[in-house]
Formats: structure tokens, sequence, C-alpha cells
């Protein structure tokens, strides 16, 4: 790797580090609608464009200063940088010079559509933007065209703007580039969660470390929060502006409105049912019951609903497998219930796996715990795809999607009867007016 943060970036980054994230919720990221206009979108362009970059900021410094040496393991060091380029392209990207027609547009409230408009809370206010430069942008850029003035008004993230008469293309052709770095960035960071796992293994031998300690459990946990935040960020953004082709209408970006939790599962059913049967070369994986109302939909993201049934799934199978043994004719059946409440849903899922002793159940939530022998080789490309993974073998199943949970409101509970099997409850806030949980 060539890239190299220079001082200069790394003293904006530091600057950048010093402002609080803005936490935003589920519901203020679908009011964008099916397709917003580019106006709109480039609002939310200027928030991200600052936002995203404080993100970043914060994750570079909390690296930089992991203890115990952790921060110099060469694969730490490696997402490090990944972090202070990505900030980097976007606090670079040219921004084309607004004209006061256009500005005073975008500050324009517009008017929803035939629809009510969600009441929405204001961002968190940033108490070192100084208001009235009238740039319209931010004025926390050091580099780029940032004129060392700012003000705040570009600090909200949906705000839908007077679309009557067109918008010059310069917003148009800004909108298209910057959804581009998006996209480039998030190719970058599709193998942070195996790099950073590395840089444990990596500091676990140097360290002659069995387990990790709080310290870089609560790390890792804020770490990959934050990542699931910034990467559902530019994952919404760039749906949003890719409007070339025809979308489902209940979807939002990556955000469905009528999220069907039975159509879900059932997929995630098969799909772990699939990979424990190739894992142990079985001509049938253990059956799972599956009771839901057909008709129960939410506003969630499938992704995530997918990646939390299937990971929870896969513990399932593979602790029934392996109590009962691989030649059994008959295994018990794994249910999944799914239970809708006005706050919750919850899904249930029950195994006679055997269970966890009560001792390790705390184990189960640490990072790299696995109860798998020999941990898979870590292969860099293994998770370019967000949500792949193979049967069992880093102890990331569970910590993480309980982030995922947590990450809208929800929870993951795990209760287990040793002898006999397991029981986890996943809770999907359904209210989700929830903002992001921010450290
Ligand atoms: N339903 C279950 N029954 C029995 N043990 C379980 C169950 N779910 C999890 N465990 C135990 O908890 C450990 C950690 O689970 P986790 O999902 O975090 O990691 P993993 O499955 O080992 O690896 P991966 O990162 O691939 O998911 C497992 O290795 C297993 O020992």
């Amino acid at each position: 790797m060539s890239w190299k943060a220079s001082e200069r970036l790394m003293d904006t980054i530091r600057h950048y580090a010093k402002f609080p994230a803005t936490g935003v919720s589920l519901r203020q990221m679908v009011q964008f609608g099916e397709k917003p206009s580019v106006g709109t979108l480039f609002r939310a362009s200027q928030f991200l464009a600052e936002e995203l970059p404080i993100r970043l900021a914060h994750r570079v410094q909390e690296l930089d200063d992991l203890p115990d040496g952790l921060n110099e393991m060469p694969s730490v060091n490696k997402v490090k940088e990944w972090y202070a380029q990505s900030f980097e392209e976007i606090t670079q990207l040219p921004r084309p010079d607004l004209t006061k027609d256009v500005r005073s547009r975008l500050m324009k409230p517009g008017r929803a559509h035939g629809r009510s408009m969600f009441k929405l809370s204001e961002a968190t206010p940033n108490p070192s933007i100084i208001e009235g430069d009238g740039s319209g942008w931010g004025g926390l850029q050091a580099g780029g065209n940032g004129n060392g003035k700012t003000r705040s008004y570009a600090r909200r993230y949906f705000a839908m703007v007077d679309d009557n008469g067109d918008w010059p293309a310069e917003l148009q052709l800004y909108n298209q580039r910057f959804a581009q770095t998006l996209h480039k960035i998030k190719r970058r960071h599709d193998s942070v969660v195996t790099t950073m796992a590395q840089g444990i293994l990596e500091y676990k031998r140097r360290r002659q470390r069995m387990q990790i300690d709080d310290t870089i459990q609560s790390f890792l946990d804020r770490f990959y929060m934050s990542r699931i935040g910034i990467r559902m960020l530019i994952g919404q953004h760039i749906a949003l502006t890719d409007q070339s082709h025809h979308r489902d209408p209940t979807y939002v970006g990556v955000i469905c409105t009528k999220t069907n939790v039975q159509d879900l599962a059932q997929e995630a059913i098969e799909n772990a049912r699939f990979v424990c049967e190739d894992h142990y070369g079985l001509f049938e994986a253990p059956r799972i019951q599956l009771v839901c109302n057909p008709d129960l939909n939410f506003m969630y993201v499938p992704g995530h609903l997918s990646h939390m049934l299937f990971e929870t799934l896969k513990n399932s199978l593979r602790a029934v497998v392996e109590t009962h043994g691989m030649d059994k004719q008959e295994f018990p059946v794994t249910k999944v219930i799914v239970a809708e409440g006005k706050e919750d849903i919850t899904i249930k899922v029950t195994d006679e796996g055997g269970g966890i002793p009560r001792s390790a159940i705390p184990l189960v939530w640490t990072y790299m715990y696995t109860t798998v022998d020999r941990t898979p080789n870590l292969d860099p490309d293994f998770d370019k795809s967000d949500f792949k993974a193979p049967m069992a073998g880093f102890g990331y199943g569970l910590p993480i999607s309980r982030l995922y949970a947590r990450y809208f409101g929800g929870d993951l509970k795990l209760i287990s009867m040793e002898g006999y099997g397991t029981d986890v409850y996943l809770h999907l806030n359904r209210l989700s007016s929830s903002s992001e949980p921010l450290q």
C-alpha cells in the first residue's frame, strides 16, 4: 500500500474528531420517499459531506489511541489508513459554487407531495459552527474550498427543498460524483471486520493473551456499531442517488417500509440449512419450524434482519448437529416463533442443541470467542459482501448481530438450559424513531 496519511491530514482529522456525530433515525432516513429530487439529495449530500468525515475522524483517533500496543498491529494500522483515506476523499471532493438564488432555494422548504410529513427532530447543534458565511457549506473543512467561516443550516440530514423549476446541472453532477465517492469508500471498507479481527489475532499472539479485556471489547463494540451506522448512511445515499432502474415502491434506499418477516425468515432458514448441509456433508439438515403471521410487515432494513436470523439459525443448527451426532437419522426440530407487539416484533429461536454452560454465557458476546477448534483462515476477501459467512469460526456472529439489533433500538438476548438447548430472543423495535446509538 502506497497511500499514507500526511501530518496535515492527521491535523484535519483531529479537528473533525472534536465534533460530535449527529444521529439519524430510521424514520428520518425514509422521509426522502422513493425518488428524492436533485435539491433534496444535494442537501443530504451536504449533510453527509460533513457527518461522514466527523464519524471517520472519531474512528481514526480511537484506532490511534488503542492501548497496550494494539494500535501498532499491522492490520489495525491498515484499517486506520483506510479510514483516513476515506476521510480525505470526502473532504477533498470539489464542491460546486452555488449562486445566491440556488442557495436560497435550497434553504426554502418544499411541500410534501400529498402526504403528511413526519415531524423531524432537530439535528444536534454544532457549537463550533458559526452562522452566516452563505457559502451553503458548513465550515469544518480545512482543505477543499472551505473558506474558514461557517454556518449551521447544512447540518440537517433530511430537508425537502423547494423544487419548483430546474436545478443547475452542477448539482446533479455533484450528487453523482458524491455517490461514486461513497461507493468507492464502501468497497474499501468491505473487509474492515476481518482485518480488525486479524489485528486482534496479531495482538493476542504478540501478547500471549487468550481473551481480550473489557477496554478492547467495548472499543470493538463502539467501532463496529459506528461502522454499521456509517455503512447505513452510505448505502442509503447510494441507493437514493441511483434512480436509474425501476425499484420496488416499498423501498426507500435500502430500507423496506413493508419488510415481510415470514418471507425473510423462510429465506434465512433455507440458507442456514443449506450451509449446514454443505458444511457437515449431510443429506438433510435438521428441520426448522416457523410460526409467523404471513401478513406481518414492518419498516426495517431487510439486509440487517437476514443477517441476524441467518447467524442465530446457523448457531442452532451447528449445536443440534454437534450435540446429537452427524449420523443421527432424525434431529430435534428448531422452532422460530414470531410475536407481534405494539412496541416490538420479537423472534424467538428455540433449539435443542445442548445449551451453553452458564459460565460461558458472558463469553459468547465477546469478539473472537468461539468453540470452533480451528478458526478458519482470515481471507481478506471473505466478507466482501456484507452478509455472508461460513458455518462458524470467528466468534463474531452473536456480538455483531446484537449490534445490528441495537442499532435500530432493538436487542438480542440469549437464555440457555445447559444439557438441553438455547433460546435466542431477537427484539426488533417497530417504532423506529429512536436515534442511532452514538458514542
Ligand atoms: N444456539 C446455540 N447453542 C449452543 N451454543 C451456541 C449457540 N449459539 C452460540 N453458541 C456458542 O457461542 C459461540 C459463539 O457464537 P458466535 O455466533 O458468536 O460465533 P461462532 O458461531 O463460533 O462463529 P461465527 O463468527 O462464524 O458466527 C459458538 O462458538 C458456540 O459455542
